[in-house]
Formats: C-alpha cells, sequence, structure tokens
C-alpha cells in the first residue's frame, strides 16, 4: 500500500488528508480516477484478489530456506529455533490490564516471516506437500518434549513430566496448544499430589476409598451429561439422556445391541448382583443406585453400545456385589469404557454445542481425559475422571448461565457531547446482565492462513477419518469452530491469500461487513446497508493520515470485492457513492469495533510454567493470576451505542465470540450506562487517558472522571510534600494543567467533607473557595511548600531502575537476597520521594512480594501484597475488578501460611467477580473454583 500512497500526487494527497465529509465525493473521485489509469493499482488489485498470487509474501524459495534452517536447528536439538524457522506468525499476549475491554484497535504482532508463512498453497505445492511437511516438523519439535514428557509422567516421573511439559508449553505458541499442554499439566500437578494417597485408600478393601469417592463425584456429576442410575434385577443396560433428544432415539438400536450381547452372554453377574446390592452405595445423596433395572443414561449417544465391547463391559469377574469398591471398579470400567468410546466425543461436542459453548473445549475434555486414560497408569485414570468432571461441571455452569437473558430494559437516547447513549429504565442493581450479543462481524487475531481439508490432502488421506480431521484441526491452530461458519464471508479473502496478513484488521472487518451484505441481499445497495448500520462515525476527527488510508483502502476493498462478487457490488462498476460509503464505514469501524479478548487466568497448575520457582511442596501461591490474550476485533451493532466512561458502572465481557455487558454498581433508574474503552481512573491519570481516546477513538473524553475533580488523579503520579508529616501532593506542570481544567468547568464545592481522600491531599485548593488551583507546579496541594521536583525525579528514576532489576530477576528466575536488599532500599527512597498513593509504589510493593513469594518468605511477601493493594484501593474504587485480581494474590499466599483471612479476602473477591462477571465468574475464572476448594479444606483442617 505504501507504493499506492507514495504515487499520490501531493495536491490530492493535502486535499484528502484537509478534507470533511462534505469533500468526500470530490476527494474519492479523484482518488479514484488517478487509481484508474495507475497500472500499480491494478497489479496489486490482482495479487490480492487472486489466489495464485501472494500478496502475503508466499514465495516457495524462501519457505524452502526456512525450511532447511529449522532441520538444520532440529539435528542440532535447537528445538526452540527449529520451530520458530517452521512457524508462520506470532501473536503475543497481552499482559492483563485493569480493564478487559479495550475497543483500542488492534495491531497484531506479526513474527519473522518463517517457513509456514511463506510457503505458498498452490496446486503443485499441495503434490509436493511444502505445507504439510512444515506442520509436521514443527509437530515433530513439539512432540519431542510433549513425548518425553507423557513417557515420564507414565512412569510416574510426575516432576520430570512437569518440566516437559513446560517446555513443550513454552515453544508451542498457538492458544489451543498451550491448553492442550497446561490441561495435562494440571492433570499431572493434581496426580502429584493426590496418586500416593489414593493409591494408599485404593486398597483398603471393604471401604469406601478416595477413588470410590472420585467415582460417586462423577456420578453425582453425570446428571449433566449422563444420567446413569444402575439397578440390579435387569439384564439389559440401557443408555437413556437429559439432553434434548436426537432426531431418532437411540434406545431401539440400543434393545437391538443389547439383545444380541444377551445372547452371547447371558449377563450372570447382573442376576447375581441384583440379590446382593451392597447397602452402602445407598449412601449417596442422589439415588445413585435404584430399583430394580440397570440404567445407563447417555440419550447423545450417536453410537451404541456395540456387540464388541457390551461383553466386555460386563464380562467381569468383579461383579459380585459383595463390597463397595469392586462395584465402583466396576462402574469405573463402565465409565471409562463408556467415556472413551466415539460417541463421548459426539456427546460432549453436542452438549457444548447447546450450551453456545466452543466444540473445541469439549473436544479438549474429551481427549484430555481419553490420553490421560490411554498413557496413565491406572490412579491415573481416576485422576482423568477427577479432571473429566471439572470440565463437565465447568460446563454445567456454563449451561445455566449461558440461558442467562438480560432482563433490563435499555433505552437509547441523545446525551450532551456524546451522541446517543444508553440509559437504564429501571433501577438496576449491581451485577446484573443487562446486554448480551453476538458479533455482526470479526475478524480473529492472527488469522488463518487457509484450511486443510484432511480429503484433499495426501498427508492425512491414509488416517482414519476422525485422526485426519483431528490433525487438520490442530495444524489449522482453529481458536473456535465458529469460524467455520464464518467461511463463507471470508471467501473474498481468497483462501491461500490471507488479507489479515497484509491488510490492516479495520479493512478486513469492513470487507467482512460488505461481503456479508452481498450475500445475504441481492437488492439492497451499499448506501441502504450504511443507513441501516446506524453506527456513529469520527471521519472529521480523524488524523490526516487515517483519512488518506481511508481513502486507498476504501477503493481497493471495493475492487477486490468485485474481483470475488462481480456485478452483484455493482453492475456499472466501482461508483463513487460506494467508495465515500466505503471510507464511512471504515470510520464507522474505527470507533465501534471491540477488540474481543479472553481472559485467561493462570491457576495453581500453571504456576510452574510462569513462576519457574513454584515448588508443590511449599503449597500454591501466586503472585500474578491473569493473562488477556487478544482474540479478534469485532463490530456489535446495538452495543455499539454504549458511551465509553473512565469511572464506567458496565463492564463489558465475552464468552468466545458472545458479547456480556453486567453493571458493576447500582444504576438509577435513567442513568447512562457506560463501559469503559480501555482507559480508566487508577490505569492512567487525566491527562494520559485524553490522549488515548483522542488518538485511538478521536473524541475528547467528557465522562465525570475526565470531567470532575478525583483523587486518583491527583494523587497517581504525585510527589512527596518536602515536610515529612504533610499528606499533599505535590504535581508537575502536565498533571496540573490539566487539574486545574476541571476545577475550572466544575469547581469543587464547598461541602467537601474534612475525612474524604481529597481534602486530605490537596487542602489548600479548598482554603481558596474552590475557584481554582492556584499552585504552581512543585508546591504542595495541602501546605503551599515547595519541593525541588527535579532532585526527586533522580532519586526516583535511581530507584526505579533497582525495581526493574528486581522485576527482570523474577523472569529469570534468579532472585539473590541482594537484589530484594536494593528493592527495599528503593522502595523507602520511592516512598520519601513519592506521594504516599503513587501508583510507582504500589507496583513496587507489588514485585516485591512476588520476589519474596518465589523465595518462600511468605509472610514478608503478604505484607508488601497487602501494602500495594491499600494503594490501589485509593487509585481505583475499592470493589474494582483489579482489587479482586490482587486479593487472589493475597489470598493464595494466605492460605499457603494457613492464614485464616485468606476467607476474608475469599469473600471479598467473591463478591467483586460477581459483580463483574455474575453467573459467568467460574467460567470466566477456573481459578476461583481452586480457591475455593482450598479454603474449603482449610475450614475443615482448622475444624480438626
Ligand atoms: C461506540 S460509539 C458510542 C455511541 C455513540 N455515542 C453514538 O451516538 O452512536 C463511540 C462514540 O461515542 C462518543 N462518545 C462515547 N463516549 C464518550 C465520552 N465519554 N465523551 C465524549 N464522547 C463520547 C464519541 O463520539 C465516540 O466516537
Amino acid at each position: 500500500m505504501e507504493t499506492l500512497k507514495a504515487a499520490i500526487p501531493e495536491n490530492l494527497k493535502r486535499a484528502i488528508e484537509d478534507s470533511t465529509v462534505d469533500d468526500l465525493r470530490s476527494t474519492c473521485s479523484s482518488l479514484h480516477r488517478f487509481f484508474l489509469q495507475f497500472d500499480t493499482f491494478h497489479q496489486i488489485i490482482t495479487q490480492l484478489a487472486d489466489p495464485k498470487y501472494g500478496l502475503c509474501g508466499k514465495s516457495k524459495e524462501d519457505a524452502l530456506k526456512s525450511k532447511q534452517l529449522g532441520n538444520q536447528c532440529f539435528s542440532n536439538a535447537d528445538y526452540a529455533k527449529a520451530l520458530d524457522c517452521y512457524t508462520q506468525r506470532r501473536v503475543r499476549p497481552i499482559v492483563f490490564c485493569p480493564s478487559d475491554t479495550g475497543l483500542n484497535f488492534m495491531k497484531m504482532e506479526i513474527g519473522n516471516d518463517k517457513a509456514l508463512r511463506k510457503a505458498p498453497l498452490d496446486t503443485a505445492d499441495v503434490k509436493s506437500n511444502l505445507v504439510a511437511t512444515l506442520y509436521i516438523n514443527r509437530a515433530t519439535v513439539l512432540h519431542a518434549w510433549y513425548r518425553r514428557g507423557k513417557a515420564n509422567a507414565s512412569l510416574g516421573n510426575y516432576r520430570n513430566a512437569i518440566c516437559d511439559l513446560n517446555v513443550a508449553k513454552s515453544v508451542e505458541f498457538s492458544i489451543d496448544g498451550k491448553r492442550q499442554i497446561e490441561s495435562e499439566l494440571k492433570i499431572l500437578l493434581d496426580q502429584c499430589k493426590s496418586t500416593s494417597a489414593l493409591v494408599q485408600k485404593q486398597h483398603k478393601e471393604n471401604s469406601c476409598s478416595t477413588v470410590d469417592t472420585v467415582l460417586l463425584r462423577v456420578a453425582r456429576s453425570a446428571p449433566i451429561s449422563f444420567d446413569y442410575r444402575v439397578s440390579l434385577k435387569c439384564t439389559q443396560l440401557i443408555v437413556l439422556s437429559l439432553l434434548p433428544p436426537l432426531e431418532q432415539s437411540p434406545e431401539p438400536l440400543l434393545k437391538q445391541s443389547l439383545e444380541q450381547s444377551s445372547k452371547s452372554s447371558p449377563l450372570p453377574e447382573y442376576s447375581l448382583l441384583s440379590k446382593q446390592l451392597p447397602s452402602e452405595l445407598l449412601l449417596s445423596d442422589q439415588p445413585f443406585f435404584e430399583s430394580s433395572q440397570a440404567c445407563f443414561s447417555l440419550r447423545n449417544m450417536a453410537t451404541p453400545l456395540s456387540n464388541a465391547n457390551l461383553p466386555h463391559l460386563l464380562d467381569d469377574n468383579r461383579l459380585n456385589g459383595r463390597n463397595y469398591l469392586q462395584w465402583a471398579q466396576f462402574i469405573r470400567r463402565m465409565l471409562k469404557d463408556l467415556l472413551q468410546a466415539t460417541w463421548k466425543k459426539k456427546a460432549l461436542n453436542r452438549l457444548a454445542e447447546l450450551k453456545g459453548q466452543p466444540t473445541r473445549k469439549a473436544y479438549q475434555a474429551t481427549s484430555d481425559f481419553e490420553n490421560t486414560g490411554k498413557t496413565l497408569s491406572s490412579p491415573a485414570i481416576e485422576e482423568g475422571m477427577l479432571a473429566f468432571r471439572v470440565e463437565i461441571d465447568q460446563l454445567k455452569s456454563s449451561m445455566e448461565s449461558i440461558s442467562e437473558i438480560p432482563q433490563m430494559k435499555l433505552q437509547c437516547v441523545s446525551m450532551p457531547n456524546k451522541g446517543r447513549g444508553m440509559v437504564s429504565s429501571c433501577v438496576i442493581s449491581p451485577g446484573s446482565l443487562v446486554h448480551s450479543e453476538e458479533p455482526y462481524a470479526m475478524i480473529r487475531a492472527g488469522g488463518k492462513m487457509f484450511r486443510i481439508y484432511p480429503e484433499k490432502n495426501d498427508t492425512f488421506k491414509n488416517m482414519p477419518s476422525d485422526l485426519g480431521e483431528y490433525a487438520a484441526e490442530v495444524i489449522q491452530s482453529s481458536d473456535s469452530e465458529q469460524e467455520i461458519e464464518d467461511i463463507t464471508e471470508h471467501k473474498h479473502e481468497c483462501q491461500g491469500v490471507h488479507w489479515p496478513v497484509v491488510l490492516p484488521s479495520e479493512i478486513v472487518l469492513a470487507g467482512r461487513m460488505l461481503a456479508r451484505l452481498l450475500l445475504n441481499s441481492t437488492s439492497e445497495d451499499i448506501i441502504n446497508f450504511v443507513e441501516r448500520l446506524e453506527l456513529s462515525h469520527c471521519y472529521e476527527h480523524m488524523s490526516s493520515e487515517r483519512k488518506l488510508d481511508s481513502h486507498i483502502y476504501a477503493i481497493v476493498l471495493l475492487y477486490c470485492l468485485q474481483h470475488s462478487f462481480g456485478a452483484m457490488v455493482s453492475p456499472d462498476g466501482v461508483s463513487i457513492s460506494q467508495v465515500v460509503l466505503v471510507v464511512i464505514i471504515i470510520s464507522q469501524i474505527k470507533v465501534n469495533c471491540m477488540t474481543v479478548v479472553r481472559l485467561k487466568s493462570i491457576d495453581t497448575h500453571g504456576l510452574s510454567g510462569h513462576f519457574g520457582e513454584f515448588s508443590f511442596e511449599s503449597g500454591a501461591h501466586s503472585t500474578s493470576n491473569v493473562e488477556q490474550v487478544r482474540v479478534g476485533k469485532a463490530i456489535y451493532k446495538a452495543a455499539s451505542l454504549f458511551n465509553h466512561s473512565c469511572q464506567p458502572n458496565a463492564h463489558a465481557y465475552f464468552l468466545s465470540r458472545t458479547l456480556y455487558i453486567r453493571t458493576t454498581n447500582g444504576v438509577a433508574s435513567g442513568c447512562q450506562l457506560e463501559l469503559s474503552y480501555g482507559p480508566q481512573v487508577g490505569l492512567w491519570d487525566c491527562q494520559d487517558r485524553l490522549n488515548f481516546l483522542k488518538d485511538e477513538y478521536a473524541f475528547h473524553c467528557r465522562c465525570i472522571g475526565c470531567s470532575e475533580v478525583n483523587v486518583s488523579d491527583i494523587v497517581l503520579n504525585a510527589f512527596h510534600c518536602v515536610n515529612p508529616n504533610c499528606s499533599g501532593a505535590v504535581l508537575e506542570s502536565r498533571v496540573l494543567d490539566c487539574e486545574q481544567q476541571k476545577i475550572k468547568h466544575f469547581p469543587i464545592t464547598d461541602g467537601v467533607d474534612k475525612n474524604d481522600d481529597i481534602y486530605e491531599v490537596c487542602l489548600d485548593v479548598f482554603k481558596q473557595n474552590g475557584a481554582s488551583i492556584h499552585s504552581r507546579p512543585g508546591y504542595c496541594l495541602k501546605c503551599g511548600s515547595n519541593c525541588d521536583l527535579e532532585s526527586s525525579h533522580a532519586a526516583v528514576s535511581k530507584a526505579l531502575i533497582c525495581i526493574r532489576r528486581l522485576q527482570d530477576t523474577i523472569l529469570s528466575k534468579e532472585i539473590s537476597s541482594i537484589t530484594i536488599s536494593d528493592a527495599l532500599r528503593s522502595l523507602q527512597l520511592l516512598r520519601s520521594n513519592l506521594h504516599a498513593y503513587n501508583k510507582c509504589i504500589a507496583e513496587a510493593e507489588d514485585s516485591i512480594a512476588q520476589a519474596f513469594c518465589l523465595v518462600g518468605e511468605l509472610q514478608l511477601s503478604v505484607d508488601h501484597c497487602k501494602a500495594s493493594i491499600q494503594i490501589l484501593e485509593k487509585l481505583y474504587d475499592t470493589d474494582d475488578i483489579v482489587i479482586a485480581h490482587e486479593l487472589v494474590k493475597l489470598s493464595s499466599i494466605q492460605l499457603s501460611l494457613d492464614d485464616c483471612t485468606a476467607v476474608e479476602s475469599l469473600n471479598r473477591i467473591n463478591d467483586i467477580f460477581s459483580r463483574y462477571y455474575g453467573l459467568h465468574a467460574d467460567l470466566v475464572f477456573p481459578y476461583l473454583q481452586y480457591l475455593r476448594r482450598e479454603i474449603e479444606k482449610f475450614s475443615v483442617k482448622a475444624i480438626q
């Protein structure tokens, strides 16, 4: 595109850069005319629109070179480098920032061009299998570690296995791959902790062992997907289910299968069992074993129990009914066989679909379980079941919560200075779901280079169909099956030539929106389409550069679409009105596009990966617990009506692609409902927020946080008064100017409570009757003393270097007592130069807490963690999600210390999470369940 841009005559460029909406017809027309007679433009369109060409930079020679280099690294055992050479691109996860809904434009970080990225997917190549070979090579590298991990696990060398899987995880960067390894790790860590206890208990005959408890728990969770009730008289095994019926009931098939099985096997065990039902089995709070029929339920079964596996299931001498353990073993074995059958996968997939969950997740649950069953020794199977139960629990909670429908009626009204906005039409309590919506159009982060269809690819042709499908699915590193649904809308992107690699995401999104229009309608033209979208735009406020870009891309996009859709775009060729409207669509996307993010919580099981020094003997404690991963960008039509506030009262989050909006505070009837588009009071000071919103969304924020004085904006970057006992804030000119503007427009009233924090940090301002801040930069806002900001700056910079060094050692796992002592001295320096609520102090406290945690000084870690939270509570609302995340860290360390105040922390965490995520809290943040379990255990211990 740079070539196109560079060729545009200067005067036309300037006209475009200075244009308003009214000028668009003339500017678009001039640029269109220019491009039409410019050969390079036509070449670019052909390359973009024709899969034969490769604007994505595809080159067989380059791909082969990278592949050879990869092979070389592989033979030198430099697996990480080899992987890098084979791979296509890298999208780096974004470290958690408090507002998890950045509406900002996402810049996808693309790694160096490597073999897969360069490999062409033309017909000739499919034959020579370059792409497939590269994927296989890449897989081999990953598998070197992965396999070693599995082998170690099966030998019971859990520690080594955990290390191996962590290495595999660190070299794998597809989100799905990592997730799979993480779930393996999770199972392993659980196993490691409980295997010995399990094995011991398992051997105690005639008693209810842990294995049995596990089994019963599986059984109790079963009604979500399986309702198996076993009883004894019947010689039949019937599978039913609680799920909605399939088109065809499986029962006749089953009956038939059972009858056949009965002929070959009279099922003697069943008759025997019927007489000897152990009474312990009735202890379960649900009628686990019931009356007179052997009845295993699973209606979603696509394949009935086969003749082959039924006798196998029942050919079991243990079915003498004498004791509970034997019964449990029988059921376990049966469950294992049932669960490992093909229909299990299908059933789970179906179950997940029913709940709007990505199928892949269900698949993952199943395959994790299967892998566990296959690779690990027998106690692990029980653990696998436990893991399976956790998955099922999650699916259950997703089923409950997905069915949650927004109850509140919202109205769209016009706001002064903000255009339209959403207001409540009744009183709304905190944590209420007020809106949910599917995207109108979406682009995924990283996009997909291409799809590989097993039936068309030699490499997969010889595999069983399931395996081929699975392999194809894995190598596509698809995040969600829902992408497949969209694929028709993406056809114009020319399969192999993947637009997201070449074009900015908002342009690809605009293309998808238009493709959707063109696919769905024959009569509607782009003009009606834009009107119907009813999205606001920001053309007038866009930078000159963006105006020029939007012109170029609008024309390019329309010609590419014409290539795919022909006359559907316009029978007489691309028109000027269309170009104008596409420019408008691009500027609409700029203000209305949301970044879809997924919160990835780091639970205890992932700790070793994140804080290498984690040791399970010392308990599970973490000092960091969540990462925010950008999944893609999308347009949500109705949600586009929510305005931004830096002190929002609503929170947006995503489950898969579905957007949910929940109130975080109580909202009075008629009040505005506002989200944060990213910036938030407490996260940045006012000036930084205003700049960000101007740059990214082209508007001047007029929210309450940016219009009225608040303590956070004053202290966040403030210095300490020279008077050590004074709590006043000393501001630099940048912050002071901004705060003075606020006071000018919104004078602080006389009635400020003397206990207010604001009174404490800037008393002088109130003395001056609230007219304006008369103070100058470097003067205390409370007592008026002058502070030498230059020397304070120097001291702070020095201290921060030291804190950064500590952070580096935390990352490199080389923490020494010297680095910690240096950091503690620097903390003192920060405290004497910066205002007590300055955010740098909170961050330093947090790093020190993390360091102490990692070296096992847990009490000191708790102290510093608390100090950090105290400051953050001043900067954010005390019920802000940021505080909850900090409390998660604190509580896990408290737990390790057997400190009963962990319960208090957990209660606060629960409260905040339910405000932000309601019924979805456990789903978004599974670590909560772990914390609760730990606290339960801890309470039991305390009672004993
Ligand atoms: C996603 S739209 C929100 C709905 C929009 N008000 C409308 O009328 O369609 C974003 C646009 O709303 C306006 N807006 C949202 N929040 C604002 C705020 N805090 N201050 C000023 N304008 C705001 C800006 O014009 C921004 O570009």
